[in-house]
């Protein structure tokens, strides 16, 4: 499913005119969507808000749809109207015409059982400045329910972030594609519940978009066979390089990921002491008996990771074993590599390529930015510049090569827990070794292990889901996928 921003959106609708589909008629399929839900919800006193862009104009189109249909139904048109668009102009006119009802200002929008937000939509531009700041307010205390016509107004269809204030919708009917605000938090949870309604834009335009939805079909479709022929070395070898006398248990949970999804062989290799074995008695297990890595423990190594299809180097591993890093991230540049946690901050000395993926989350990010991310097009261009896939972990996450684009949304709160990401790294390095890219293995992986954690905080609760429980049951998520 694609995913488009503003920009590409209006593209769209632009072109889809071009084709000779007037704006009119795309404006009544909008509405007409929009109407469906709003009676859906049995209202008996409807306020559309509406301003006086083709938002509005959409808002217009509903309150006469729901007029004709004998709905009790008031429209409240904010902004001015001298700058109106043609489509509200239009609208405007034909409402006249079926006697929907005009209201001058709003008292107490509690008596009204929904309200529909047709104020600002994909045309938003800066920050919500005027009487519009008040009006959001009182609409975000009233107990009416909100359907929000496209996206709430004052949240930013290209990144998500509230433009100084934004309505809270119950409901957000969008047309033909999702938008980047509709993904990203805070837009996620100001657009409530989302409705997709489909449109008759024209597809052609499709080609140059490069963002996509990760879905459970995408999975289906990427998710290796396992041949029932087959040995150990069918499905690779993983040299998971990590932790430090700090952090033991990151290692147990990057190798049980690896290894409970369906590597062939999982060799660990830590400076110090860890228990995995108790865990998982496949793993083969090497340790030195010191705190840190050091450069020449390579030499030790060599062995164990020249056999290995795939190198997971990071988890647990700390600022201590930066040039055993580096020395391993110019030597193996030509194997698969997944860069995680402390080891992401030494690509910045080295030469990256696409056998390499980092997986930072927000705050390693942006010391690699050195600045805040603005929008996602900051990390596809780091990508891009750097010549490196990235996962950039979040509750949404993104998934890019710079080129293409995917969203995770699968993630919440239950994951919000230190080892989520040593687990997640595990599992993309164990289907790299099954011979999956580096970036199908990174969308099942992050499918995987976020899909579990939501399921089982389900079942139990966010507060107690373990990154362990997790792994231990990746693999109820595969027998759904298995399809029995
Ligand atoms: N062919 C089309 O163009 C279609 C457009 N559609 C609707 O049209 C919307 C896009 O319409 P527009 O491009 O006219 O834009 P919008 O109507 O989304 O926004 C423009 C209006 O918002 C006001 N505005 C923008 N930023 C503001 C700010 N910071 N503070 C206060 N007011 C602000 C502008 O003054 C203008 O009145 C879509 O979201 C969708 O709802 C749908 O009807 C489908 C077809
Ligand atoms: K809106």
């Amino acid at each position: 499913m694609y995913i488009v921003n503003s920009k590409e959106m209006k593209n769209i609708d632009e072109l889809t005119i071009s084709k000779g589909l007037q704006e009119s008629i795309l404006m009544e399929q909008a509405a007409f969507s929009v109407k469906e839900i709003v009676e859906d919800l049995n209202p008996k006193k409807i306020l559309v808000m509406a301003g006086t862009g083709n938002n509005g104009g959409d808002g217009l189109a509903v309150a006469r749809l729901l007029k004709n249909d004998g709905y009790d139904v008031q429209v409240y048109i904010i902004g001015n109207e001298e700058n109106a668009s043609y489509g509200f102009v239009n609208q405007k006119d034909i409402c006249k015409e079926y006697q929907v009802d005009f209201i001058d200002e709003i008292k107490d929008l509690n008596n009204f059982d929904v309200l529909v937000d047709g104020i600002i939509g994909v045309g938003l531009a800066g920050e919500i400045k005027g009487e519009l700041l008040d009006i959001i307010d009182h609409v975000n205390s009233c107990n009416c329910k909100v359907v929000s016509i496209d996206i709430p107004t004052g949240i930013s269809s290209d990144t998500g972030k509230i433009m100084k204030k934004a309505i809270k919708a119950d409901i957000t009917v969008t047309f033909g594609y999702l938008k980047i605000g509709h993904l990203l938090y805070p837009g996620r949870s100001y657009s409530g519940e989302i409705k997709l309604s489909q449109m008759s834009f024209y597809k052609g335009y499709e080609k140059n978009l490069k963002r996509f939805l990760l879905t459970e079909e995408k999975i289906r479709d990427i998710l290796p066979k396992r041949p029932k022929d087959s040995h150990k070395y069918n499905f690779g070898s993983i040299a998971v390089i990590a932790g430090s006398k700090e952090y033991s248990g990151a290692p147990i949970l990057s190798a049980l990921g690896a290894q409970l999804s369906g590597a062939g062989m999982v060799y660990l290799i830590t400076p110090s002491y860890t228990p995995i074995l108790e865990h998982e008695p496949s793993v083969i297990y090497t340790d030195f008996n010191k705190n840190y890595f050091e450069k020449n423990d390579l030499i030790k190594i060599k062995g164990k990771i020249e056999k290995s299809d795939v190198i997971l180097i990071g988890p647990g591993i700390g600022q201590n074993s930066n040039d055993f890093i580096k020395e391993i991230l110019e030597k193996y540049s030509h194997k698969k590599i997944v860069i995680d946690a402390d080891a992401i901050g030494v690509i910045k000395k080295v030469k990256t390529n696409k056998n390499m993926l980092i997986t930072p989350h927000a705050g390693e990010f942006q010391k690699l930015l050195k600045k805040e991310i603005e929008s996602i097009e900051d990390i596809e261009n780091y990508s891009l510049e750097k010549n490196i896939n990235v996962l950039y972990k979040s509750t949404t996450s993104l998934i890019t090569d710079g080129d293409n684009s995917y969203f995770n949304v699968f993630g919440n709160d239950a994951l919000s827990k230190g080892g989520t990401g040593d687990l997640v790294s595990g599992v993309i390095a164990s289907y790299i070794a099954q011979g999956c890219t580096v970036i199908d293995s990174t969308l099942i992986a992050t499918y995987l292990v976020y899909k579990t954690g939501y399921d089982l905080g389900i079942e139990n609760t966010n507060f107690t889901v373990t990154p362990l429980q997790i792994a231990k049951n990746l693999n109820r998520e595969l027998i759904k996928l298995r399809g029995d």
